[in-house]
């Protein structure tokens, strides 16, 4: 599976956490950047991962902030995207089983790293669960211009 990853300056320390983490799993891991903690606009950085994912170059993408709010914000505004902030176990399974999510965001002013790796490691590895809930994406899909 093909990972883009970004983060602003909030979430660089816990972007390479993550990097480090499903890289020694086998993924293969783009580094979108940010590289430093000198400031940057989060949609800077959430841009050219959330329109590579659209466009398919990656299979899905991972971008961290200091909330995870501001990056999704911005990431949903591009068209095929469905960025969800998961903070806990639970909704990141949901996210990929109900929701279909391509992309997953997280604070890390918010979490620690170690359920930050939780979280991402059942994020990559749940699917899609189809049914009633590819119904209700695709009237998601409708409502993008
Ligand atoms: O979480 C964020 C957006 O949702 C940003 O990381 C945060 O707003 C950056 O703040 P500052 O410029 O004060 O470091």
């Amino acid at each position: 599976m093909k990972i883009a990853l970004g983060a602003d300056h909030g979430g660089v320390h816990l972007k390479e956490t993550i990097k480090t983490f499903l890289t020694e799993q086998g993924f293969e891991v783009t580094d979108f950047g940010t590289h430093s903690e000198e400031s940057v606009d989060y949609p800077d950085i959430a841009e050219p991962v959330a329109k590579a994912v659209a466009a398919g170059e990656y299979d899905r993408g991972i971008l961290i902030c200091g909330t995870g709010i501001g990056i999704g914000i911005a990431a949903n505004k591009v068209k095929g995207i469905r960025a969800a902030l998961c903070h806990d176990c639970f909704s990141a399974k949901a996210s990929r089983e109900h929701n279909d999510a391509n992309i997953l965001t997280m604070g890390e002013r918010v979490i620690g790293p170690g359920l930050a790796l939780s979280i991402v490691d059942i994020w990559v590895h749940t699917e899609f669960s189809g049914g009633r809930h590819a119904r209700r994406v695709a009237k998601i899909t409708n409502l993008e211009v």
